[in-house]
């Protein structure tokens, strides 16, 4: 048999371990410290010198104040736990507890070696009745039991009959534990106080619960009860229980019964989870969604975003990616190859998705156009026409007669608002009239983009012909590519000649079809109304032929005739919704406007709810007035169209930052008042050094009312470009004397804004640049030739002196021009032209390739052959 420590004899006899040693030197054995070891022989003669071989029951606390004696559980509890604990104290090093346990010891021996000299070795009649009823209480629970529980008990009662060290025996740990609760318990049960043995508190007891409620459970074979643990935390530090290793310094291990009970719920917890009859629940499987029919991508999107839209986990598109040779992680962004990659190695079709700018409303309009006219709900519209012709052919005339005859003709009340454009009907089919006669509006609009224009009723007189406004009519007409409708006006009048115009406009390859060609010819009388019915008619075959086609259900877009203030309404924008339906309501974007229709009239004043292709309407809602041909574009919400807006706006204003206009000697005055200036900035170039510096000094001394002359750059040699850019940078302008801008220079100066000034005189620099400072700068005029004509006819009339029938040779003639008049080459007369006619009407100009009747103001001495040099004052800047 092995040798055996002191301090195991001294737990076995329940004694301290000092006495156990005295003992030991007393019997004359070798012993130091309860560490040493004795022989079997040596510890059975120990144990023979204390009377009591059995484990010594220690004396019942005395209470001090009543002398009852109280046992409690926990006191058991405590006796046993350092029993069954002392070895792991060992091993954990718990001196403190240790020495708490010692004292203990050393208390209760001194107690009962007092004890055993006074009273009989015995529990007191208290502390024993007390026993009694708890164990009472204890079969009680017993037979309570279940019936597995009570063989489990009776097991656990035969092995306290056979005690073993709990190293020879280990079935389990718990009932190691509990079999060296139970050896133990006996021998400590008078320990110290517990007020009342509650039912939780006997359940962990040695005696009372030596079967947990886990083991019963298991026993039973059925499903754990639900853990009890409810009083966790209550009063204890949680954090640091049950983990090993952790122990705080506020587990008493000596004493807390609170950490016993806590360490047997963690093992029967640990033993549920060992032991639980309940299958764990498995992951539940991922559905994987099916894959779309395309990937429509963004570059730049990584696995992450590719694995929404596939609908697979972004771990597996870094994988596909991996073994198509992509290192890639999650959220590295992939470019267009590897996205294209990926999409075809899940066998699907991949879109790459172009960034659509909403701010670019020009586009948007452009786009909704196209669609439109692919679309499968286009019906027909009514045509858009523009009225053009030369200056006082009847292109006012006509359109108020239409207006007149044949809108309020219809309407009762006439005309009650005009807007820019209106409709005209014939046979109940609309057709709507831009009301801006002249190529100047129809240009101005294409100019700007807008091409509203379906056909071009070209005015011509018949009693005047074809004239220069009305070939540039034909021209703008033509490179629009717009259909003409030739009208020849004024047909009642005497001079009326529709043949000889006739011939006149097949020049410029508008054959009628009488002629063999394709142009509708109508004449007619603006004045009278003669046939104005059946140009109507023209116009609306003209517009079958071309099958004007547009889809009312899309979303409307149209261009802006003209925009206004209205001091009641605020913004008004008269517009001509061009594709789909306009409503009340809708959130738009005009220009760099934006807003909600919120009045829509049409051309006859009355309001209406919406607005079809090709209907004029002016509406009111938007936050600011927009130009003229500004495009219409409708939003699906107020927020998105004002935002865009705004963007616009604000784009729209940066543009017009920076093209700023720039200080120049004609604007100096002005500027420098508007724009509170302290100096003007001038760049200086002179063909010398001596000249530059000598103009820098006079041009720095001047001041006109606090502002001086501040010379960014002076130098020698010709003006050129970093010269420009300085100066535009610099809101200067440049001076140069003696020098010239080089070609690009003046290019630049000219995009730019920036005024170049050449002199070659010092004083006049320098007077230039001070009176413009003063705002008194004079423009500079000169005479300039602006045409050549040859008298070809001469007729005295009386009152009006010689008429000089001429031909315009080259360039123009005016009712404002002065005339050289040149005979042999010299220049014998100047004079201001007193009259100008066309046959017999006042004409304001005279072009080159007609001819025209003229006056000269105080001279009549004209003669056939003699030529005449039209003369005008322009302004020019010098060079
Ligand atoms: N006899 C006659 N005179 C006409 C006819 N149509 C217009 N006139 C006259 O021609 C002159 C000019 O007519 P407008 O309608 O002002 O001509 P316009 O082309 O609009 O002229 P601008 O506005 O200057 O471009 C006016 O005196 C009209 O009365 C017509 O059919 N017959």
């Amino acid at each position: 048999m092995a040798k055996k420590r002191i301090y195991e004899i001294a737990k076995e006899l329940g004694i301290e371990n000092k006495v156990v040693v005295n003992k030991a030197n007393e019997l004359g054995f070798d012993v130091k410290n309860h560490m040493s070891s004795l022989e079997d022989s040596q510890v059975s003669q120990l144990k023979g010198t204390f009377n009591n071989p059995t484990p010594v029951k220690k004396p019942a606390k005395t209470d001090k104040k009543g002398g009852k004696i109280k046992i409690s559980v926990t006191s058991i509890r405590k006796n046993e736990k350092n029993q069954d604990d002392s070895k792991k104290e060992r091993d954990n090093g718990h001196n403190r507890n240790r020495r708490s346990n010692r004292s203990r010891s050393r208390q209760d021996q001194a107690r009962q070696e007092t004890t055993s000299k006074q009273v009989p070795k015995s529990p007191k009649p208290a502390a024993q009745d007390l026993l009694k009823q708890l164990k009472q209480k204890q079969r009680v629970d017993q037979s309570t039991m279940t019936q597995p529980a009570a063989e489990t008990r009776k097991l656990d009662n035969e092995d306290k009959q056979t005690p073993k060290s709990s190293e020879q025996t280990k079935p389990s740990q718990h009932t190691v534990k509990q079999v060296a609760k139970t050896e133990t318990g006996s021998a400590t049960v008078s320990g110290p106080k517990i007020i009342k043995p509650s039912p939780a508190r006997m359940k962990s007891s040695p005696e009372v619960a030596p079967v947990s409620k886990v083991e019963m459970a298991k026993t039973n074979g059925g499903p754990e009860p639900v853990k009890e643990d409810k009083r966790r935390g209550n009063g204890h530090n949680t954090r640091n229980f049950g983990k090993p290793g952790r122990k705080g310094s506020n587990q008493n291990f000596g004493g807390n019964n609170n950490y016993a009970k806590h360490q047997d719920k963690r093992k029967n917890k640990n033993k549920k989870r060992q032991f639980d009859p309940i299958p764990k629940k498995q992951p539940t499987q991922r559905k994987e969604r099916p894959l779309p029919d395309a990937l429509v991508y963004e570059v730049g999107m990584n696995a992450q975003d590719l694995g929404k839209l596939l609908h697979r986990e972004p771990a597996e598109i870094v994988k596909k990616l991996f073994m198509l040779g992509v290192m890639t992680n999650q959220n590295q962004s992939l470019d267009k190859d590897a996205i294209e990659l990926v999409a075809a190695e899940y066998g699907i079709d991949a879109q790459e998705k172009v960034h659509e700018d909403i701010s670019d409303i020009d586009s948007m309009y452009d786009k909704l156009m196209d669609e439109s006219k692919q679309s499968k709900h286009q019906v027909k519209r009514p045509p858009v026409v523009t009225i053009m012709g030369h200056v006082d052919h009847g292109k006012t005339t006509l359109l108020d007669r239409l207006r007149h005859t044949h809108v309020s003709a219809h309407e009762a009340g006439g005309i009650t608002q005009k807007i820019g454009a209106y409709q005209v009907r014939i046979d109940d089919k609309p057709i709507t009239f831009l009301d801006t006669p002249g190529h100047a509006a129809f240009s101005n609009m294409r100019e700007r983009g807008a091409e509203v224009t379906d056909i071009v009723i070209l005015v011509v007189a018949a009693d005047d012909g074809v004239m220069p406004q009305t070939i540039e009519a034909i021209d703008h007409a033509k490179s629009a590519k717009v259909p003409i409708i030739v009208a020849i006006n004024k047909m009642d009048a005497p001079g009326a000649n529709p043949a000889h115009v006739t011939e006149q406009l097949m020049k410029y390859n508008l054959i009628p079809e009488n002629y063999g060609g394709e142009t509708i010819f109508v004449n007619i009388s603006a004045k009278t109304g003669e046939n104005v019915d059946e140009l109507l008619q023209m116009i609306l075959l003209q517009a079958d032929v071309m099958e004007l086609k547009a889809d009312p259900t899309q979303k409307a877009i149209g261009t802006v005739i003209e925009a206004h203030l209205s001091r009641g309404r605020g913004p008004v924008a008269d517009l001509l919704v061009q594709q789909g339906t306009l409503h009340t309501g809708d959130p738009i974007v005009v220009g760099n406007r934006f807003g909600r229709v919120r009045v829509m009239t049409n051309d006859r004043g009355r309001q209406v709810e919406k607005a079809t292709p090709s209907m004029p309407v002016e509406i009111t809602g938007l936050n600011d007035v927009p130009e003229s041909a500004d495009k219409i574009v409708v939003f699906d919400d107020e927020k998105t169209a004002r935002s865009v807006g705004e963007q616009r706006a604000q784009a729209a204003l940066q543009h017009a930052r920076e093209n700023v206009q720039h200080v120049t000697l004609d604007n100096l005055f002005d500027t420098m008042k508007k724009e509170n200036m302290k100096e003007v900035g001038v760049v200086l170039k002179a063909d010398v050094q001596g000249s530059a510096e000598a103009l820098q000094q006079s041009l720095e001394k001047i001041e006109v009312e606090g502002v001086r002359v501040n010379i960014i750059h002076a130098g020698v040699g010709a003006v050129n470009e970093s010269d420009v850019t300085l100066a535009a940078a610099s809101n200067a302008f440049i001076i140069g004397f003696n020098v010239r801008p080089t070609a690009t220079a003046r290019s630049q100066a000219e995009a730019d804004g920036v005024d170049i000034r050449l002199y070659s005189i010092i004083y006049k620099a320098i007077d230039d640049v001070k009176a413009a400072m003063q705002g008194m700068l004079e423009p500079t005029y000169e005479d300039k030739v602006v045409g050549n004509l040859t008298v070809r006819e001469t007729w005295k009339v009386s009152k009006v002196g010689t008429i000089a029938g001429a031909f315009v040779d080259n360039g123009y003639v005016s009712r404002d021009s002065e005339v050289n008049l040149i005979r042999d080459g010299v220049v014998v007369y100047t004079g201001q032209v007193a009259s100008l006619k066309r046959f017999k009407d006042d004409v304001k100009i005279v072009k080159q390739g007609f001819d025209c009747g003229l006056t000269i103001e105080g001279y009549n001495d004209i003669k056939v052959g003699d030529e005449l040099e039209a003369v005008e004052q322009q302004e020019v800047k010098p060079k």
